[in-house]
């Protein structure tokens, strides 16, 4: 188990605001957000463009600092998280090393891992081992492309093995930003399905970034509507549904009835006033 406080929830927002630019350009990505996420959770930020889903993913990532309020993973400041290697991040474009085939590419942050914990000082926590990532990647279908090189793959086979590099850290966190918005309908089906599978084999908790309704009710235990101008949050809604989660489940009326409840949040949170004095 990782050295961190279980007590404390996975991902605590508090208070939490962020700021682009200055004089003409300056603008309030987020404001006053107020999230805790219980550890084990998937949980989906939806909202309209621009409404700071990816700026809240970044924050958590330490990717960017709050401007005030404060955001704490297992306890730990974002970067303390980071250098722990609590936190794993799968971008919308998988960004594979293309030289590498994708065995290597998946195996490559624990190797790295390896060497930099190997030149840490007695006394820094050691690297986690590594799991069998080539069973992993039989596990997501890639069985026959280990020895492949990322261009080879198809757009949805890159982003099977971009989920995969990242579980294969067993991060306490796993945040996804819209990973599969480039993909069809089908393909993007196939690997909902397949990102439960793998979820459901660990105990990480996950923040994932979509514009879709459909993909944040099959995945999620939660989904947080956000607002623009600026950018906060409006609702958390909870989805009460069975796991696992067929593609049955799909077309169900309770199923219907989120998506139904969430599309109203959306055009609610979109139609909302600005806040004019959040700047
Ligand atoms: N590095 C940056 N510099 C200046 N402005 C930025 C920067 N990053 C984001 N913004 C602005 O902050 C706001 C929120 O951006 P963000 O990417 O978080 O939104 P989003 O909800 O993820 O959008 P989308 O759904 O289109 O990806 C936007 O108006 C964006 O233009």
């Amino acid at each position: 188990m990782a050295p961190h406080d279980l007590s404390a929830p996975a991902i605590r927002i508090d208070g939490a605001r962020k700021v682009y630019g200055t004089g003409s350009t300056r603008m309030v990505a987020l404001h006053d957000v107020e999230l805790d996420i219980p550890a084990g959770r998937f949980v989906s930020v939806i909202g309209p463009s621009g409404c700071g889903k990816s700026t809240l993913l970044r924050l958590i990532a330490n990717l960017e600092a709050t401007d005030a309020g404060s955001v704490e993973v297992f306890g730990e400041s974002p970067a303390a998280a980071c250098d722990g290697k609590h936190i794993g991040f799968v971008p919308q474009t998988p960004a594979l090393l293309p030289w590498l085939n994708v065995l290597h590419n998946v195996t490559l942050p624990h190797r790295v891992n390896r060497r930099a914990s190997r030149k840490r000082k007695a006394g820094a926590s050691a690297a986690r081992p590594m799991p069998d990532m080539e069973q992993l990647l039989r596990d997501v279908g890639l069985g026959d492309a280990m020895h492949k090189l990322p261009p080879e793959l198809s757009g949805g086979m890159q982003q099977r093995v971009a989920i995969v590099r990242a579980l294969g850290l067993q991060p306490d966190v796993l945040l996804m930003d819209e990973p599969f918005s480039a993909l069809d309908e089908f393909t993007r089906e196939s690997l909902q399905g397949q990102l439960l599978d793998l979820w459901d084999h660990t105990t990480a908790t996950v923040v994932f970034v979509t514009h879709s309704v459909t993909e944040a009710v099959r995945l999620s235990d939660q989904v947080v509507v956000m607002a623009p101008r600026p950018g906060r949050i409006v609702d958390v809604i909870d989805v009460d549904l069975p796991r696992p989660r067929s593609a049955e489940l799909l077309t169900s009326d309770e199923f219907h009835h989120y998506e139904d409840l969430i599309r109203e949040r959306l055009q609610s949170a979109w139609h909302s006033p600005d806040l004019p004095n959040a700047a």
